[in-house]
């Protein structure tokens, strides 16, 4: 007895800590491979399912690697050592149960066939939700900025019933097979029995063989429910352990990265597209971006304006090498992008985007989030005192080490696009990428902002999705995007003399957001003075 539990309770301790421990190293595994794909992937799968497999699918496997298999295992060894007892103790009688075998085994292949469909389908079902759920409490402001609480509970609602559903019918198959395996292995359990008296009677056997064989029947039986019982979790594990597996097999599909580092000119650095085309994976068939040329030289400030969906953010994502055009080069300092190092050009380039990542931890970990060395606290502050985000920071209670709450709510709109600017800063990129913030600031966010953006401008090259008239007056250059190519470029001076499209997109009022930009305001902020009043037509609300 005592040996029997000291067994058994080694065996849960074996199980349980070896699947935690590959359980734990699957994980990390798997996310380590979620991580590398490429962004393409994450455009077409939601990261609620990825989520899900993350948690749900890998404790499935947990659950089958612990419970399930030690018990399958333990019931197949009843099976086995109670037939060949069986055998030894009459080999007729065994031989008569042998013969409903097949039977036995066809009802249980037909369930375990129908169950591996309905439950890979709840999975399904589960990661869909999951990413209903994840996608909803995501953006719960703007659920419940529109009232629309009642909508999502409804979709979530019909997501859950898809996975009840599958759930329903696996419940079905299985009390099926147990409503008529029960019934059928009882029945010929009496057709032994029969026969075990029959051996008696005839003085084949005595009665106290057919009891301890009857007694082994009843084990065996009862083990083989067992199996059949385990079968559904193992089913299910083998289901999320497909799912599991196609992810950490699949390869992304962007190109490995170079290895050159240019080091480039002191004053920023230079890129240049040249007839760039592209198309989005997703969308293999409409271009985007269509003999798309733009040249920076090193220190020059660009500014892309064009209507919305021109392609401006896709010119800032090729700029990433989150995609790589189809057709056409782009060069970063005279260097295929493609050959330049990944992490290198990574840290050349950095982007401050119109509603940045913030992410749920402290601020001093925000700002150092980007680099890829040790920083000290000046140089944190340093970035900080230059993104103009040193007074807000030091005005928290716990200054730097604040948290922010989760993607920053802690935070205004302004104080986090600040918190990026001094996050880029500390990169000390060679090439900023800044897709300017509109309507979400107030009057004076926007003009810390623009004081910080002017700040982080100094000393590199600059391309500016621009919404801010004084932006683009006081850039270098300014180019107009249409229908993914630029149609024009020069000065904004030499843009608006010139009355093309230009002039026309100022005077039709379509930059930005949709503030008004009228000739005359150009005039008036040209007038001001172009660059640091942070006078701004957009601005005025
Ligand atoms: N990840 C994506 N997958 C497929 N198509 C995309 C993707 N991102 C953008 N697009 C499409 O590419 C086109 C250009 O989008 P892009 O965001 O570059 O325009 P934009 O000029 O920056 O617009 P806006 O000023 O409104 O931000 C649009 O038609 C858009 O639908």
């Amino acid at each position: 007895m005592g040996a029997g539990g000291l067994a058994s309770g080694l065996r849960a301790y074996l199980f349980d800590s070896a699947a935690e421990r590959v359980m734990c190293r699957l994980r990390v595994r798997l996310f380590t491979q979620l991580v590398q794909q490429e962004v393409a992937f994450f455009d077409v799968t939601p990261v609620g399912e990825l989520s899900n497999r993350l948690s749900e699918d890998t404790r499935a496997m947990k659950d089958a690697a612990t419970t399930s298999i030690s018990m399958m295992l333990r019931s197949l060894l009843t099976c086995v050592l109670g037939a060949v007892m069986m055998f030894i103790t009459s080999w007729r009688l065994a031989s008569l149960t042998c013969a409903t075998l097949p039977v036995t085994l066809l009802m249980f292949r037909t369930f375990a066939r129908l169950n591996k469909r309905y439950v890979t389908a709840q999975l399904t079902s589960a990661a869909a939700a999951s990413a209903t759920a994840q996608e909803v409490l995501a953006g719960i402001r703007t659920v419940k900025s529109f009232a629309k609480e009642g909508h999502i509970v409804r979709k979530y609602t019909s997501a859950a019933n898809d996975i009840l559903s599958w759930g329903l019918k696996s419940a079905v198959a299985s009390g099926v097979f147990t409503g008529s395996a029960i019934p059928f292995a009882f029945g010929s359990m009496m057709v032994v029995l029969w026969y075990g008296a029959v051996l008696v009677l005839q003085g084949d056997m005595s009665l106290g063989d057919l009891n301890a064989y009857m007694l082994y029947a009843i084990f065996v039986s009862g083990s083989a429910g067992g199996i059949a019982g385990t079968a559904a979790s193992l089913i299910a594990a083998v289901g999320a352990g497909r799912r599991v597996f196609q992810l950490m097999d699949r390869t992304p599909q962007l190109p490995p990265s170079g290895t050159l580092k240019p080091a480039g000119s002191p004053a920023g650095a230079s890129l240049e597209f040249k007839d760039v085309h592209f198309a989005y994976p997703s969308r293999p068939d409409s271009w985007v971006l269509s003999g798309f040329s733009l040249a920076i030289s090193p220190g020059q400030s660009v500014a892309l304006v064009g209507a919305s969906g021109g392609g401006k953010s896709t010119v800032v994502k090729l700029v990433q090498r989150f995609y790589d055009p189809q057709r056409g080069s782009l060069t970063l300092d005279g260097i295929d992008i493609r050959s330049i190092d990944t992490t290198f050009l990574h840290q050349a380039v950095a982007l401050v985007a119109q509603e940045p990542l913030v992410f749920s931890e402290s601020i001093e970990y925000n700002i150092c989030f980007g680099v890829h060395r040790q920083v000290t606290q000046a140089e944190i502050e340093a970035a900080a005192v230059a993104a103009h985000a040193h007074g807000f920071i030091s005005a928290l209670p716990q200054g730097y080490a604040s948290r922010v709450g989760e993607a920053g709510v802690m935070l205004s709109g302004g104080q986090r696009q600040r918190l990026a600017i001094a996050r880029a800063l500390l990169c000390a990129p060679r090439l900023l990428l800044l897709d300017e913030a509109t309507s979400a600031l107030d009057a004076e966010s926007e003009h810390l902002v623009q004081q910080a953006l002017q700040e982080a401008a100094r000393n590199r090259s600059v391309m500016v999705i621009a919404h801010r008239l004084s932006t683009v007056t006081g850039a270098d250059m300014v180019a107009v995007v249409q229908a993914g190519s630029v149609v024009e470029s020069g000065t904004h001076s030499a843009l608006m003399a010139a009355g093309g499209a230009y002039s026309q997109l100022v005077q039709r009022q379509v930059f930005g957001a949709g503030a008004g930009v009228e000739v005359q305001e150009v005039q008036e902020v040209e007038h001001a003075g172009s660059s640091s009043s942070g006078a701004d037509a957009h601005g005025q609300k």
